[in-house]
């Protein structure tokens, strides 16, 4: 079981940003997405889960066909997006912002990130850059997604918060979710990441063990850079 991406192709305007793309993200394991800045690892994210539509291609979920499907479709059939950016409702408590679209879970909620239930009653807007992200991503848990695509969670926090955060997402990879991660702190993510997927000017570059890539710091280099290894 897996979400199977095949051919895919996503323009935005004139421009095709991501060009003829194939991959899967098993259940069970955490896929990190790397690539130097406008490669169109965001793009894919919003045209899997709906947010840009797919010029060509195909995308499954479980075997069930959804390059068509519309956003609440496909997040209702099980496909979960954290995008770029920590959207909180600010002036929502902790536990009210948890509560959106989500009327069970909390203690969960709170078992996962016990630095939140010690806030439950602030305003989120008065929370701070990883606190916002641990709402965030607890949200995204709670709505009990098959697939978890997340975007740069890690963008403007520091290694420290961010090494509290990433191995949530293992966690959650050990418990069946598939996580497609696109981040920025790469040797990080690979470390706990099994497949990695590395794109560049839209086009999927290389695709195989995170553990590869990591010993292989040139390509790794390449990806970030745009620098032939
Ligand atoms: N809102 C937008 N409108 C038009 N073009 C965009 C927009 N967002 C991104 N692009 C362009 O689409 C291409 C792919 O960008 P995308 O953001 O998907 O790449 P990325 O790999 O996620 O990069 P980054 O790491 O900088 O977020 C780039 O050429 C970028 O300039």
């Amino acid at each position: 079981m897996s979400l199977r991406v095949e051919g895919l192709c996503v323009a935005r305007g004139e421009a095709v940003v991501v060009r003829g793309v194939s991959f899967s993200v098993p259940l069970g394991e955490v896929t990190v997405l790397l690539g130097p800045n406008g490669a169109g690892k965001t793009s894919l994210l919003e045209a899997l889960s709906g947010i840009l539509p797919i010029q060509a291609g195909r995308l499954e979920l479980c075997g069930r066909e959804m390059s068509r499907a519309s956003r609440v479709v496909r997040a209702r059939a099980g496909l979960s997006h954290v995008q770029q950016g920590r959207v909180v409702f600010p002036t929502l408590s902790v536990e009210e912002n948890l509560r959106v679209g989500a009327r069970d879970g909390l203690e969960e909620a709170f078992r996962l990130f016990p630095e939140l239930e010690k806030r439950r009653h602030t305003p989120a807007g008065q929370l701070s850059g990883g606190e916002q992200q641990m709402v965030v991503l607890a949200r995204a848990i709670l709505s009990r997604p098959q697939v978890l695509l997340v975007d740069e969670m890690s963008l403007g926090l520091a290694p420290l918060v961010v090494k509290r955060l990433l191995p949530v997402l293992k966690g959650l990879a050990e418990g069946g979710v598939g996580v497609l991660l696109v981040e920025q702190f790469a040797r990080l993510a690979l470390s706990l990441g099994h497949q990695a997927l590395v794109m560049n000017q839209g086009r999927l570059v290389y695709s195989g063990p995170a553990s590869a890539l990591l010993r292989q710091p040139e390509l790794l280099q390449w990806a970030y850079l745009g620098r032939s290894a």
